[in-house]
């Protein structure tokens, strides 16, 4: 794995939330993508190599809804840049983790993505993240 791309961090009010993660980083957002199937919209705030992505519910069902309402606002996954998504899932299967996508699926900012189960990596949600 490269480098962390980014922090996704579950919020109730994505315009809000851009004010304040502007004031935090003293940076505008530069990008807003709606993915909706992952029922969420998404908001990138560069940080070095790295980015901040805000997730707000599109749904109901969407997993960021499900993840406020049981345990509020805050960073719902961490991401990891590899070069070769599907050798990665495989290489993480054969240490017996469990991958949420066994197949990439399309992500925001460009990429293909993939999760693993929280519970296998500490309670934190890891994606895997390569450019499109
Ligand atoms: C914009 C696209 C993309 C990108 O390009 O960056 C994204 O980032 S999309 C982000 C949104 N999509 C996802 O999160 C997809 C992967 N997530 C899932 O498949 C599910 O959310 C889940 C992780 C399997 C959980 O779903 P489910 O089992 O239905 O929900 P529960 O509420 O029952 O949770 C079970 C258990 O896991 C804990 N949990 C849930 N989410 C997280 C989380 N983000 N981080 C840490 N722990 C999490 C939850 O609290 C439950 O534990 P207990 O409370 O102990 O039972
Ligand atoms: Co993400």
């Amino acid at each position: 794995m490269r480098r962390i791309e980014h922090i996704g961090i579950a919020v109730k009010d994505l315009e809000a939330a851009n004010k304040t993660y502007k004031a935090v980083l003293g940076a505008e957002h530069y990008k807003t993508e709606t993915v909706e199937s992952e029922g969420v919209s998404t908001s990138f705030f560069k940080i070095g190599e790295s980015k901040i992505e805000l997730l707000a519910a599109t749904r109901a069902d969407s997993p960021v809804a499900k993840f406020i309402e049981k345990r509020g606002e805050g960073i719902h996954h961490m991401a990891f840049y590899v070069d070769d998504i599907k050798a990665e899932i495989e290489r993480l299967k054969g240490e017996g983790f469990r991958l949420l996508n066994e197949q990439p699926k399309p992500g925001a900012d460009n990429k293909i993505v993939a999760f693993m189960h929280p519970k296998d990596a500490n309670g934190v949600l890891v994606e895997l993240c390569q450019e499109k």
